[in-house]
């Protein structure tokens, strides 16, 4: 991230940033929006009795909730943008396999060509197995995420990614290093037990999977490869808008009609339970529309902005540090983002005249959209 970040200002395509890591102790770039100004991981673990991985998932959760703010805010940047870069946490399935990673993927990718770059530690996988293992874990990031992928090998200053190269592209190259290592089939073996076919049948499937992907070789330490990687990274822009942005479309709206009607079927049944009758049809006033609370935070000064966390005096942060938007803890998901959800539930309340309720079933809703 350091790199490519100090790669694009020197290109004079300064990057808007984002970072989700809420454990990350130092971040040695300038971030516009940084998941730790709006979440105290720490604390996170605290209330909520978590271990590391629960807490970067609620964290991450709690920003998912704004994640409509953050994109609007991103949006407003974006004619002035060339690229948005966003780091994710380490513990990648705690990204990938949560609704959270999801639900900001998803955010990302119905507003703005969006692609993964999944980096590989090069020096640390040139053991077949271990590559294998890289590859089936960057398949399923891309079935899961229905993105665009580039793979990325780093530390080439440390190891030459030819192996990786050449057993991407030539399958049996790749099936003789699999016959001839001693981690999978032990020494003097050849692979003829279950272990040894299972490989055979997953480097067949992950042939298939090569085809859909894009590679570069970085190091992030000399800076070498990072005009190829982002040739990589226009050709993904090509491919997104040709053949990902029709079926994310149909997804994201096949999803939105059944959380919609998911909703109005749980806030119907909510109502009977409680003797709230549905005035769903009932004209509505457009002057009396609920006025969106949520609002840009831009004019604001950054010294202003509510739910600051306080960061080490010893933080380096190179390059300007120019966050721009903070959430507040308090606030994250203390609001109905379903308009047509709350305007129906403020309809039948007057009508009924049921205040009393109102408090009890304010928090059932909100915490049901969250
Ligand atoms: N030799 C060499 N070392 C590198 C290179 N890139 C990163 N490193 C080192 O690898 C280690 C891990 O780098 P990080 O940037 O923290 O990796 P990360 O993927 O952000 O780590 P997570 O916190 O798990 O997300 C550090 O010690 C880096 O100095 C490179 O291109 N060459």
């Amino acid at each position: 991230m350091q790199r490519l970040n100090s790669h694009l200002h020197t290109k004079k395509q300064p990057p808007y940033v984002l970072n989700l890591d809420p454990a990350v102790l130092k971040v040695p770039f300038g971030t516009n929006i940084d998941i730790r100004d709006s979440v105290n991981y720490k604390k996170v673990m605290e209330d909520y009795n978590l271990g590391p991985n629960g807490a970067i998932m609620t964290s991450l959760n709690l920003f998912a909730t704004k994640i409509d703010q953050v994109l609007g805010i991103v949006e407003k940047r974006a004619p002035k943008l060339d690229h948005v870069i966003v780091d994710t946490p380490g513990q990648i399935e705690c990204f990938i396999w949560s609704a959270s990673g999801a639900i900001i993927t998803d955010a990302f990718a119905s507003a703005f060509p969006t692609m993964i770059a999944y980096i590989v530690d090069t020096p640390r996988t040139t053991s077949p197995a271990t590559f294998m293992s890289n590859m089936l874990y960057a398949c399923s990031i891309l079935y899961k995420t229905k993105l665009p992928m580039i793979i990325v090998f780093n530390k080439i200053d440390a190891q030459d990614p030819e192996f990786a190269k050449e057993w991407m592209s030539d399958f049996e190259k790749f099936q003789e290093a699999l016959r001839n290592d001693e981690d999978l089939n032990g020494e003097g073996e050849n692979s003829s037990g279950y272990m040894g076919s299972l490989m055979n049948s997953l480097s067949l499937m992950l042939e298939e999977f090569y085809c859909h992907l894009d590679v570069a070789a970085v190091s992030a330490y000399t800076g070498e490869g990072f005009d190829e990687f982002l040739e990589s990274v226009q050709k993904k822009v090509d491919e997104y808008n040709k053949d990902y942005k029709a079926e994310r479309d149909a997804i994201i709206k096949k999803r939105e009609e059944d959380a919609a009607a998911r909703k109005a079927q749980d806030l119907t049944k909510l109502m009977k339970d409680i003797g709230i009758q549905d005035d769903k049809a009932k004209p509505t006033d457009p002057a009396k529309e609920p006025i969106d609370s949520i609002s840009d935070t831009e004019d604001i000064e950054p010294n202003e902005l509510d739910g600051e966390v306080e960061r080490d005096e010893d933080e380096g942060i190179i390059g300007q540090p120019s966050r721009e938007y903070t959430l507040d803890p308090d606030d994250v998901g203390a609001h109905m983002t379903d308009s047509s959800l709350q305007d129906r539930y403020q309809q039948a309340l007057a009508a009924s005249g049921a205040e009393a309720d109102r408090e009890a079933m304010q928090k059932i809703i909100n915490s049901g959209l969250q």
